[in-house]
């Protein structure tokens, strides 16, 4: 082992630590707790984002080290996973009051399931501080579990699964893709658009910075761009505060439509909703923009491509498609806590649904492949996003 890394790693954020404390001291601000009342999504301010990124970066590696290959290896949690299924399906996190004490055998009782297995699955989401037992067999909600219990927007995340041709319809025995199965089940549609909403409630996922580097500004007045599987509005809306000028079109299936909710009044002169299947022949002719966010990560190449060739026919010279998706980084280029949750993410769209994260090449490589008139214009990285600005434009 390299004694100088692991002190290098320590000092680096003993001193960023005392640089975060020094910071919310004099600001009059609390240190972070796991207490019941701590904000569930963590409040830093951006100033000391970076510094809190570094220290991190570091205690990922220190912990790494000091754990050696075959620990980090078999310290993933796989089985997390089943059990933040099974708090879903029971109901566990509603099962007992937000600021009371419950015992396992009372919970069990609320959620008719045996007092064993409640007891096994508390006790391991427990290690991901959900959930604290207090005294032996005696359980409180910490602030992650009350969040669970009150964040109806938060539970079906963890219940939420993406499209699929594969392991999904399987699981659904059926050979429908994710989409025609919640089409024919709209409570089930509805959890998973409150899953969507809270996935992107994350810093790393605002919308500000689809704002602030797509080609909004460089639009003429009147300009139309359409948000195609656009969900809600919620792009479009944030689009329209900073551009007034433009024009929205949100386009999704007609389930989707049909659920969404009202996008406030000031907008509705410039935010318009229509049903559209992707699939289709694109009906809104010669867009300035069409824009794609966190579409195509959901489909394997075969099928983005048919996307994109029905696209093909609505666009004119000029008009430019803005994708809104992960681009992933060359290895080794970013920090390890930010490449494994981007990697970590590809492999579940292949698990589930045989689809994909893509790189710089492979965007472009899929665009030419559907068409050779889609230019390739540039990539954007905001540092503090998930999803890059991929913008290409159409050259007859
Ligand atoms: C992962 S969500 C992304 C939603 C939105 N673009 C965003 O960034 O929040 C995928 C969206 O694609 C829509 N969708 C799925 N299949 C579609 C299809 N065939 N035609 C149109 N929209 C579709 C879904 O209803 C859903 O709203």
């Amino acid at each position: 082992m390299d004694h100088n890394r692991i002190v290098e790693l320590a000092t680096s954020i003993s001193q960023n630590v005392a640089k975060i404390d020094s910071y919310l001291k004099s600001n009059g601000l609390s240190g972070p707790s796991f207490d019941i009342d701590t904000p569930f999504i963590n409040g830093f301010p951006e100033e000391i984002g970076a510094i809190r990124d570094a220290v991190l970066e570091a205690n990922l590696e220190l912990s790494e080290l000091l754990l050696g290959p075959k620990e980090t290896f078999v310290e993933y949690q796989y089985n997390y996973f089943v059990c933040m299924r099974a708090l879903y399906q029971y109901k566990i996190p509603n099962a007992f009051p937000v600021g009371e004490e419950a015992t396992f055998a009372q919970i069990a009782s609320n959620c008719n399931c045996s007092e064993v297995v409640v007891r096994r699955i508390m006790r391991l989401a427990m290690t991901n501080r959900i959930f604290k037992e207090v005294r032996k067999g005696v359980v409180v909600h910490t602030a992650t579990s009350k969040a669970l219990a009150e964040d109806e927007r938060f539970r079906d995340y963890v219940d939420s699964e993406d499209p699929s041709q594969t392991g999904f319809s399987l699981a659904n025995n059926t050979t429908d893709t994710m989409y025609q199965i919640m089409g024919k089940d709209p409570a089930r549609a509805q959890r998973f658009s409150n899953a969507m909403a809270f996935r992107l409630t994350g810093p790393a996922l605002k919308l500000d910075f689809l704002v602030d580097h797509g080609p909004w500004g460089s639009l003429p007045a009147g300009g139309t761009v359409v948000d195609i599987g656009g969900s809600h509005g919620k792009a479009m809306v944030a689009i329209a505060e900073k551009f007034p000028s433009l024009r929205f079109i949100v386009q999704d299936l007609p389930p989707t439509i049909a659920a969404r909710r009202p996008i406030p009044q000031e907008f509705e002169y410039c935010v318009s909703f229509m049903e559209h299947d992707f699939f289709t022949p694109q009906p809104i002719i010669g867009a300035a923009v069409y824009l794609f966010r966190w579409i195509f990560h959901n489909w394997p190449d075969k099928h983005c491509i048919r996307i994109l060739k029905n696209l093909v026919p609505a666009l004119r010279q000029g008009s430019r498609v803005v994708v809104s998706e992960i681009c992933l980084p060359e290895p080794n280029t970013i920090a390890v806590r930010k490449e494994r949750k981007l990697r970590a993410m590809d492999i579940a769209m292949m698990t589930m649904q045989n689809a994909q994260e893509r790189d710089k090449g492979e965007w472009i490589n899929l665009f030419k492949r559907a068409d050779e008139r889609f230019h390739f214009v540039e990539v954007v990285q905001p540092e503090e996003s998930d999803l890059a600005v991929i913008e290409f434009i159409w050259q007859e």
